[in-house]
């Protein structure tokens, strides 16, 4: 099957490479749109109700008027404006929020994100602080901080504070641990190296990565202050001398709405608190989808699914892999269209080479087969199926975590590319592929367990002496083939291995094919082979795809590529390699 489907295009990424910082910003969706509608109108509502309602507190002779007429919403059992007290108690839970929102932020992020950076004790001293508060519950602490306040103290300034105290812990936990990666990363040390000033380190390299976090913790934390305002003020304990939605229930609870029908003195500061909740919780699951991709790409992937389950087409008959019209995108500055439509199917036992220039997109295209890439990368469309032994079919793309914890390596491994430089260097062999099997067969006994890893390793024809060897003591051939046993432990259907020869020299390189060749023969899984070598692969493989700038430009029979080749650019890349364009006659095996 030949790939030569024209480039799928990406319109809606045009502007990014326009605005580095579009990429922080959350994508437009009916999510979003309801949520920023409805908090708008609501904030709205807050500014310009008050100015434009009158007093609240004007008392009239007419006491619980219903709805209509001069008093939209109807009067409080004194005679006072509901609209009115609406506007001005909406304007003054919006202020609490606020301001419970950027204090909770700031003490979160100088606790999560100073604390991280700083490191040492420093680290240990606020993250210490940071647990003490999280296990503190957070309601009953309010109550009690708030009850020993004296009302005529207790202004809007103090009960945003004690509500922010008590509720920046666990948004610092989440922050910490995303400082602590990010500190590691190359362009922080970097920064740090080159001499940058602490504060600008932080700013300038840390912050940005964490803006989507920050901005849903403080949305979150805007919510959680106006939903615990309204708690504390039904309970009495709200802010004096200021009016909140919270306050407002409060007074229609004294009055007795309930038990005398006046539904429009309670159900106009409740409906406000849902929705403005409602909004905020929409707002920040689209935020959400910012720092987790994978939410959208669930959302798509399901909808792929169903469009590849009506479109089944019959597959090779004794394939263990179907990938169908696959495309990656890198959803960067830039979106890079990295794997575009391809469609491979792998038999079993098969040997399939991909073979491509640098950076034409096979790395991608073998990490999204095994949904092992990472955000900016992002399966847009197509679909990957994995045909068990059992004869069950495995969607791969709309795994669940679990599920795919269970399939990955169980059925399909991967040997990485410069895998041998991926064993722990200070944990000794037998500890790491034992590590494997601790984890997906947990049942297995200890004396099974050493008895497969001694296997493994002469299968792939290193002395299981070596187990209890530290990485440092193996060549760099048997590092490799450490790896390659690691991914045979489990007896996988399938195998994929991305350029694992290439820093090995020639010699060892040919040993470790043949041997990938021999273990396939004895135990029959298959095999992606990925390289830039075409040469290798058209020793090694069965057939072999030629990928050219993300797509599929020609999949054939080793051998008929060899003898045949048919899209210039594989004809290339055969003549970019000298020793193929002799006389030899037919390909070497
Ligand atoms: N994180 C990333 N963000 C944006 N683009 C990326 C990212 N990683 C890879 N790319 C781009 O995706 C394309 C395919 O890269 P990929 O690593 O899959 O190529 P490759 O064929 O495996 O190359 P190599 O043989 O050198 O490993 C390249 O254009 C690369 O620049």
């Amino acid at each position: 099957m030949t790939n030569l489907s024209p480039l799928t295009e990406v319109a809606p990424e045009a502007p990014r490479s326009r605005n580095r910082w579009r990429g922080l910003l959350p994508r437009w969706s009916p999510k979003l749109a309801v949520g920023l509608g409805l908090a708008g109108a609501i904030v709205l509502f807050g500014l310009i109700g008050p100015l434009v309602t009158g007093d609240p507190a004007t008392i009239r002779d007419f006491g619980l008027t219903p709805p209509g007429g001069e008093h939209l919403l109807g009067t409080t059992v004194t005679g006072q404006d509901i609209l009115a007290q609406l506007a001005h108690a909406t304007r003054g839970s919006l202020q609490i929020g606020l301001l419970v929102g950027i204090m909770a932020t700031v003490l979160s992020g100088v606790f999560g994100v100073v604390g991280a950076y700083a490191g040492g004790v420093v680290d240990e001293i606020f993250s210490l602080f940071s647990n003490v508060m999280l296990v503190i519950p957070g309601l009953p602490l309010v109550i009690v901080i708030a009850g020993f306040v004296p009302p005529d103290q207790r202004g809007t300034g103090t009960i945003s504070l004690v509500l922010a105290i008590t509720g920046w812990a666990a948004a610092a936990r989440v922050l910490r641990a995303q400082t602590l990666s990010l500190r590691n990363r190359d362009y922080v040390a970097a920064a740090r190296v080159s001499g940058e000033k602490t504060w600008r380190v932080i700013c300038v390299e840390i912050l940005p990565n964490l803006l989507p976090i920050l901005a849903s913790q403080f949305v979150f934390a805007v919510v959680l202050a106006i939903l615990s305002e309204a708690g504390l003020s039904f309970l009495g304990l709200g802010a004096a001398n200021s009016s909140t939605l919270g306050t407002m229930l409060y007074y229609a609870q004294n009055g007795f709405a309930l038990q005398r029908d006046a539904w429009w003195w309670f159900v106009p500061p409740g409906l406000i608190i849902a929705l403005f909740g409602g909004a905020l919780a929409l707002i920040n699951f689209s935020i959400d989808e910012i720092i987790n991709p994978d939410l959208r790409d669930r959302a798509r992937r399901e909808r792929d699914v169903v469009a590849v389950e009506t479109d089944t087409a019959p597959g090779e008959q004794d394939a263990v892999l179907t990938v169908k019209n696959l495309n990656v995108v890198y959803q960067s500055d830039t979106p890079v269209h990295a794997v575009k439509d391809v469609s491979l199917t792998l038999r079993r036992g098969e040997i399939l080479g991909l073979a491509g220039e640098s950076g034409c997109g096979k790395t991608t295209l073998a990490y999204a087969i095994n949904r092992l890439h990472r955000p900016p990368a992002e399966v847009t469309s197509g679909s990957v199926t994995f045909h068990d032994r059992d004869g069950e079919d495995v969607d791969v793309l709309a795994l669940a975590p679990e599920e795919l914890r269970a399939f990955r390596w169980v059925k399909l491994s991967m040997v990485f590319q410069g895998a041998m430089n991926a064993l722990n260097p200070v944990t000794p062999i037998r500890a790491q592929l034992q590590d494997v099997l601790r984890t997906h067969r947990p049942g297995m006994p200890a004396s099974d367990r050493e008895k497969r890893c001694a296997e493994v390793l002469r299968l792939v024809g290193v002395d299981p002496a070596r187990l209890g060897s530290f990485p440092h003591e193996l060549s760099g051939g048997m590092r490799q083939r450490v790896m390659i046993a690691m991914a045979l432990l489990l007896d996988p259907q399938v195998m994929i291995m991305d350029e694992p020869t290439t820093a090995l020299d020639v010699l060892v390189q040919r040993e470790i094919l043949n041997e990938i060749r021999r273990l396939r023969d004895e135990l029959s899984f298959a095999v992606v082979f990925i390289t830039h070598d075409l040469p290798l692969l058209l020793e090694l493989s069965d057939r072999i795809a030629v990928m050219r700038d993300g797509e599929v430009v020609e999949y054939a029979d080793a051998e008929e590529m060899y003898l045949r080749p048919r899209h210039p650019y594989t004809r290339e890349l055969l003549a970019s390699f000298p020793g193929l364009n002799d006389d030899r006659g037919a390909l070497i095996r």
